[in-house]
Parts: C-alpha cells; sequence; structure tokens
C-alpha cells in the first residue's frame, strides 16, 4: 500500500528565517502519526505545507497522490485540518459552527451524528464562548471532520487541557482512526505520543532528526545510553540534543 503522504526534503523559510530546512517523512493510511519537536522547530510550517496552506520553497510533497501546491482544491475536500487556537467568534452557537462548515464542503458528514460521536449533544445550542477548554477543542475536532476527511492534521490537541479531558480527547483520537480517518498530530506531550502514535517525526530546527516507532525510538536510547528503563521523552531529548 503506497502512503497516504509523502514529504521529501521539504523547504521552506520566511524571508531570512528558514523555518524548515530539510524535513522528510512518510504517512501510511489509518497510522496516527505524530510530529514532536521543540518550540520553533517547524511543525506547524510542515503540516500547513502539507494541507496545502503554505506553499514550500522546495522538496516534494505528495497528499493522497496529489500536490498541495496544484490541487489544492481537491485536496480541502480530503484532508481536514484543525487549527492551533479555535477562530470561532464568541457568540457563534455550536449548531451554527457545524451548520456553517458543513457548507464548505460538496459532501459534508451529518454534523448531528458527529456531535454525538464528539459528546456535545448537550451543548447543541451553547454559544462558542461559554465552552469549556476541553468542549472547544471537541467542538474543533468534530469542525476538522465535517468534510468526511480521509486525513485529519491536529495541532496541539490537547494543549491547555486537564489531564482528564486530554484523556477524552485521546479515546476520541482513536475514534476518529477507526473510522477510517488518518491522523497527523503535532504535539508537545511525549506521553500523549506514546500513548497514541504509531509512528512520529521528530524535527528539530527545521529537520527530521528520526522518524519511528515509540518503541524503536525509546529502544535505541536505552541502548546508546545504557539505560534499563527509558520514555519517549528521554528518547525525544536524546534526539534533539538536550542532556538526559
Ligand atoms: N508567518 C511567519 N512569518 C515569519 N516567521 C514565521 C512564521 N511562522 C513561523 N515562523 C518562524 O518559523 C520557525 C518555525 O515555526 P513553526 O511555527 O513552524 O514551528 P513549530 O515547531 O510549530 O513551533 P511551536 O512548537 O512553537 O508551535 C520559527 O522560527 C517561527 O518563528
Amino acid at each position: 500500500m503506497s502512503p497516504v503522504i509523502e514529504v521529501s526534503n521539504l523547504r521552506k523559510a520566511y524571508g531570512e528565517t528558514t523555518a524548515v530546512a530539510d524535513v522528510s517523512f512518510t504517512v501510511d493510511s489509518e497510522e496516527i502519526f505524530g510530529i514532536l519537536g521543540p518550540n520553533g522547530a517547524g511543525k506547524t510550517t510542515t503540516v500547513e505545507c502539507v494541507s496545502g496552506m503554505r506553499r514550500r520553497d522546495g522538496g516534494a510533497i505528495r497528499v493522497l497522490e496529489r500536490d498541495p501546491d496544484h490541487d489544492g482544491a481537491e485536496l480541502r475536500e480530503l484532508v481536514g485540518v484543525q487549527l492551533q487556537e479555535s477562530q470561532l467568534p464568541e457568540k457563534i452557537r455550536v449548531w451554527e459552527a457545524l451548520e456553517l462548515y458543513s457548507t464548505f464542503y460538496a459532501e459534508p458528514a451529518d454534523w448531528r451524528e458527529l456531535l454525538d460521536a464528539m459528546g456535545l449533544s448537550a451543548q447543541r445550542k451553547a454559544k462558542f464562548g461559554t465552552l469549556s477548554g476541553g468542549q472547544k477543542q471537541r467542538l474543533s475536532i468534530a469542525l476538522a471532520l465535517v468534510g468526511e476527511p480521509r486525513i485529519a492534521v491536529l495541532d496541539e490537541l490537547t494543549t491547555g487541557l486537564d489531564p482528564a479531558a486530554r484523556r477524552d480527547t485521546w479515546a476520541l483520537i482513536e475514534s476518529v482512526r477507526n473510522r477510517g480517518v488518518t491522523v497527523v498530530l503535532v504535539t508537545h506531550f511525549m506521553e500523549e505520543a506514546e500513548r497514541l502514535c504509531d509512528r512520529v517525526a521528530v524535527i528539530d530546527a527545521g529537520r527530521t532528526v528520526a522518524v519511528d516507532t515509540p518503541a524503536a525510538l525509546i529502544k535505541r536510547v536505552q541502548d546508546e545510553h545504557g539505560l534499563d528503563r527509558a520514555t519517549l521523552e528521554d528518547a525525544y531529548l536524546a534526539l534533539t540534543g538536550a542532556r538526559l
């Protein structure tokens, strides 16, 4: 089976700042794929180039056998994006937001069913501004799924959530994958990546430094540093040049 996303030697600069110098990875169908890296490593820029929100300066990207720089309109129907911060007006009601997003797609999902799946049925008529952090997050996942995408790109999904809400969100992500959607997850939380992701790419200073399963990255750091037990956080710190 060919990968659903292929990124080779991606390069992207903003003026003098090289945000992405050389990033390569592939994502297989129905994987939960994590993108990890320190602040400013180029993670968001990478997923923006993949989802067609930014044009790359160099390298190649194929998403579902299309090029985001040339086939953006087609890919908008196939890739659902959850942005870092929800950009909805405070006064919009939950159902209105879903109805509005449905109009962006030729064949939208039944948003009532999505609302139910995300555990938000009781908040149907609530204004966005009155939702809790966890509810806002679940709404933004629902909005990313309204177009029945084949791929969902979720950027810093659980940032700002309490531990219980984070765990609820993890269960939801697994249910999204079980619907047949490939999930690309940008995250700072190593525990999240270790629990959820089939494979991860670690990006540091605009370059991929590793692409593997969490278990393989952990084994590598154990072998290299003679540790009995290590976590993905240990592997991440070793890969991004921090001391153990
Ligand atoms: N629109 C922009 N204009 C100019 N520079 C930018 C822009 N967006 C990002 N950058 C710069 O590009 C680099 C990579 O940023 P990017 O947001 O892709 O990293 P990131 O890994 O997602 O970071 P974070 O974890 O902090 O969200 C940083 O140095 C950032 O300051």
